[in-house]
C-alpha cells in the first residue's frame, strides 16, 4: 500500500491535535462545502465514498466507476491523485482493515450498516496507510458516517476511529497477525488466506511477501505495436514510452492515456500486457511438425487481443485464423479489433464449435480465475471465491480436450491461463495428457526470450509480476505426434 501524500502528519495523536491541517487539507474541506454530491466532505473524499458504495452495494468494479466520476466532478489532478489512491488503497486492504476495525468495535462487523462500514474503512485506510493528517481522517469520516446513519452512529465511528489511531500500522500488523506463516503474510498484505496458499504452492514461501506485495501495485500500461504495421521502436518514440524488455513488439507506457495515442486510436498499436504477447507469439512460432498450412485456431478469444496479435502474425506468414467465442458481445469486440485481419470470429461454444479438426496451431486461452492479474482490480482479491476454482477447471479440461480433438498430426496446441493456481496450470495439462496420449508438451520456456529467467520448474512458462512485470500468466505448449 502506498503510503502517498506526505505532507500531513501521520499518525497525531487524537487527543493533543492542534489544526495541523495541510493548505490542500484546508481547500479540500472547503470545497467540500460547496459541493452539492457530497456527504459533507470534500469532493475527492465523497467521490471515494461513492465508489466504495457502488462496488460494495452494486458489484461494480472501482477501475470503472472512478474515472467516470473524477471526470464528472472535474478534480484538479492532486485531488483526484488522492481520491484515487484512498479508494483503491480501502479496497485492496479491505480485509485488514475489518480485521483492525472489528477488534475496535463494539459489535460484529455484520451488524454494522454497509454504509457506515465504508465510511468507517475509508478512514481506516487513511490513519493506517497513509500521511493524511489524522484528524482530518477521523472527521471527514465521522461525518460520512453520520450523513448515511444519522446522528447516533457518529459516535460508533468515531470511537472506532480514535481507537485505531492510537497505534501505528506496525502495531496493528503485529498484534492482531493471526498463527501460522502463510496467514500472516496474507493479514499483513491484505489477501484472502486461500489465495497466498495457493502462490505459494507455486513460490514456496520465501516469495510470497514479493508477490503479494505486488499485487497493490499499479501496472504501467503495455503497449503492443501490431506487427506489419508498426515498429515497437517507432511506438515507443509516438507515444513517449519505452521499448519492452521482452516481447519484440512491446512498449511500456508510464503514464497518459494510451486512448489518446493515435497508434491506438487507429488500430495499429493496443493495450496489452507483455506477457500475452509472448504467449500469442509463441504459439505462432513453434514447429509445426510436417510444415504449417496456415490453419490457426483461437478458441476462446474474447475480446480479442491475443487473436488480434495472432491475426497481425497470420497476415504476415499468409496464414487464417479462426476466433471462437461464446459471448456474442465479446464477438463484437474482436470483430472491431480484428477488422482488416485474415481472421474470422465465430460466436460458439469452443466445447463444440462446429469446426472441420486439422488445425496447425491452436490457442485455449482459458476463462480462469484471474489470480494472475489482482493488481489490475482493486476489490478482486476479495471478491473472487476458491469454490469457483472446480468449476472452472472443469470447463478448462472439456475446452481443452475439444482443442486436441482439432488439432492435426505434429500441429501444437498452446495453453494459457491468467492464473498461477496449480489447479488451472499443471492441474489441467498433466490430465490432458493423461487424457490424449498421442500429445506431448513440448518445451514452451525455450519459446520465451533468453532474456527471461525464473520461468518455473517444468517445461511450462509461470510468468510473475514481481519477477517480470507482466500478469502471472501461464503457459504450456503441447503436440500432437500421430
Ligand atoms: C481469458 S478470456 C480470453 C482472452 C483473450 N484470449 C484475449 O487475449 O483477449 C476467456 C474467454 O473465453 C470465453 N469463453 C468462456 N467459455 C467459453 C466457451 N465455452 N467457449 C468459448 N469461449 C468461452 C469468455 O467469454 C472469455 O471471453
Amino acid at each position: 500500500m502506498s503510503g502517498g501524500f506526505r505532507s500531513r502528519s501521520r499518525h497525531a495523536s487524537a487527543s493533543t491535535r492542534k489544526d495541523r491541517r495541510s493548505p490542500a487539507e484546508r481547500t479540500r474541506q472547503r470545497q467540500g462545502k460547496r459541493d452539492v454530491n457530497s456527504l459533507g466532505v470534500d469532493p475527492a473524499r465523497s467521490i471515494a465514498y461513492r465508489v466504495l458504495r457502488k462496488v460494495h452495494g452494486e458489484g461494480a468494479y472501482a477501475n470503472l466507476v472512478l474515472p467516470r466520476l473524477l471526470r464528472d466532478q472535474r478534480l484538479n489532478q492532486r485531488d483526484a491523485a488522492f481520491a484515487t489512491e484512498i479508494t483503491y488503497g480501502t479496497l485492496r486492504a479491505e480485509g485488514t482493515l475489518d480485521r483492525i476495525i472489528e477488534h475496535c468495535s463494539s459489535r460484529p462487523l455484520e451488524r454494522i450498516d454497509s454504509g457506515v462500514l465504508d465510511a468507517v474503512r475509508l478512514g481506516a485506510y487513511q490513519l493506517l496507510y497513509t500521511r493524511v493528517d489524522a484528524h482530518a481522517a477521523v472527521d471527514t469520516s465521522v461525518t460520512m458516517a453520520g450523513s448515511v446513519g444519522g446522528a447516533s452512529v457518529r459516535g460508533f465511528a468515531n470511537a472506532i476511529l480514535r481507537e485505531i489511531s492510537r497505534h501505528d500500522t506496525a502495531w496493528w500488523l503485529s498484534t492482531l497477525r493471526p498463527e501460522g506463516e502463510i496467514a500472516g503474510i496474507a493479514f499483513e498484505h491484505s489477501h484472502p488466506r486461500w489465495i497466498a496458499d495457493s502462490f505459494s504452492r507455486v513460490l514456496g514461501l520465501q516469495e510470497l511477501s514479493l508477490a503479494l506485495a505486488e499485487d497493490s501495485q499499479r501496472p504501467i500500461t503495455h503497449l503492443v505495436a501490431r506487427p506489419g504495421e508498426l515498429s515497437a521502436e517507432e511506438l515507443a518514440m509516438i507515444s513517449g514510452g519505452e521499448v519492452g524488455k521482452y516481447s519484440p513488439y512491446a512498449v511500456y507506457l508510464p503514464q497518459g492515456d494510451p486512448g489518446r495515442l493515435e497508434p491506438v486510436r487507429e488500430g495499429m498499436a493496443a493495450v496489452q500486457d507483455e506477457g500475452s504477447q509472448l504467449i500469442a507469439q509463441a504459439v505462432v512460432a513453434a514447429p509445426v511438425t510436417g510444415g504449417d498450412q496456415g490453419r490457426w485456431l483461437d478458441l476462446c478469444a474474447g475480446p480479442g487481443g491475443k487473436a488480434a496479435l495472432m491475426g497481425a502474425l497470420a497476415r504476415i506468414d499468409g496464414a487464417h485464423l479462426d476466433a471462437v467465442e461464446l459471448s456474442e458481445h465479446r464477438s463484437q469486440l474482436i470483430r472491431q479489433t480484428v477488422r482488416d485481419l485474415p481472421v474470422s470470429v465465430h460466436t460458439a461454444d469452443g466445447r463444440d464449435p462446429g469446426l472441420t479438426p486439422g488445425f496447425d496451431r491452436i490457442l485455449v486461452d482459458a476463462p480462469c480465475s484471474g489470480l494472475g492479474a489482482l493488481r489490475r482490480r482493486p476489490e478482486a482479491r476479495w471478491r473472487k471465491q476458491e469454490s469457483d476454482i472446480e468449476d472452472l477447471v472443469r470447463l478448462q479440461k472439456q475446452l481443452v480436450d475439444s482443442a486436441a480433438k482439432l488439432l492435426k498430426p505434429g500441429g501444437v496446441l498452446g495453453y494459457s491461463t491468467c492464473s498461477p493456481d496449480l489447479r488451472e496450470t499443471r492441474g489441467v495439462v498433466d490430465w490432458l495428457l493423461g487424457e490424449h496420449p498421442e500429445l506431448r508438451e513440448d518445451n514452451a520456456q525455450s519459446l520465451m526470450p533468453e532474456a527471461m529467467h525464473q520461468l518455473g520448474d517444468h517445461l511450462s512458462v509461470q510468468m510473475w509480476p514481481h519477477r517480470h512485470g507482466t500478469d502471472a500468466m501461464f503457459f504450456a505448449l503441447l503436440r500432437r505426434e500421430k
